[in-house]
């Protein structure tokens, strides 16, 4: 999906909303444990009940690489369910990848082109041949680490390198690399009053936005400093979401979280 294709479906939707689907085995309702598949019956119901009030779905791989081939197999299912059902949602691969240039095009054909995500999150640390493979796909982009919603930023991120922070760095210097229009990044809801300085950097990519609810970010202080005039959001939340209930009625319920979001966002785009 092309960035000019997502705001259309985020203007339309009234949502920026990305649902992520972080699925512990251990947190899921038992009665579904008995099913073949618990994993993708649980992403299926959630994204019954939750796809009218967001725009993307972000399953995060570490909980399904978790369960092995059973994981993998549920991930396969999850993603082809999205693109047969929904074909209108985006979807992200929260892999954080990234290694030797030979090795990220294998990387980069897994997500992007076999399992057919819109986009798969990237590590920068080992620059741009470990990037570039995940940029040569049409209408699929890379996104990539730029200031992360976790209290370890400011071990590295927030460093000054040559009186500049490295995410600033990483910011600019990934802007020169090519096919740098198929770059989005991500920068933490918990760093909000960051924005207004990246949005200097970069006025128009997308921005994937996580820590908003469990981690504490606020989505009206990313919103002020991180919305564009064609929105350029995409706000994830996981566990308020798809854990807000652990009863026969979990899928209902996450609706009706994600339905909260989604009536904020329309607020929030109703300012533009
Ligand atoms: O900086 C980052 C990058 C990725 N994440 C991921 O987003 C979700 C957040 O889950 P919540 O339950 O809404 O806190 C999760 O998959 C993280 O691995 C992030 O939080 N911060």
């Amino acid at each position: 999906m092309s960035p000019q294709e997502l705001t259309e479906q985020i203007f339309k939707k009234q949502s920026f909303l990305c649902v992520g689907l972080d699925v512990d085995i251990d947190r899921i309702p038992t009665y579904l444990l008995s099913e073949d598949d618990p994993i993708f019956e649980f992403n299926r119901a959630i994204i019954d009940a939750t796809h009218k009030f967001c725009v993307a779905y972000k399953p995060n791989i570490a909980f399904y690489e978790a369960n092995g081939v059973e994981g993998w197999q549920a991930l396969e299912k999850t993603i082809n369910y999205l693109h047969h059902e929904y074909p209108e949602i985006y979807t992200i691969a929260d892999a954080k990848r990234g290694d030797i240039g030979n090795t990220s095009r294998m990387y980069a054909k897994t997500f992007l082109q076999d399992l057919g995500f819109d986009s798969v999150t990237v590590a920068p640390y080992m620059g741009k041949d470990s990037v570039e493979p995940f940029l040569e796909f049409d209408n699929r982009q890379a996104i990539l680490l730029a200031l992360t919603s976790n209290e370890g930023a400011f071990d590295f991120q927030t460093q000054q390198i040559d009186g500049e922070e490295l995410y600033k760095k990483v910011l600019k210097t990934s802007k020169t690399w090519k096919n740098s229009e198929n770059l989005m990044y991500v920068v933490g809801a918990t760093k909000a009053e960051f924005l207004k300085e990246i949005r200097e950097i970069i006025p128009e990519n997308f921005l994937l936005v996580p820590g908003v609810g469990a981690q504490g970010g606020k989505l009206e202080d990313v919103c002020k400093y991180g919305m564009t005039k064609n929105v350029g959001l995409l706000v994830n939340s996981s566990r308020k979401i798809i854990y807000a209930s652990e009863s026969s009625n979990f899928a209902e319920i996450a609706g009706a979280k994600a339905e909260v979001l989604q009536q904020q966002m329309a607020e929030e785009l109703r300012k533009l």
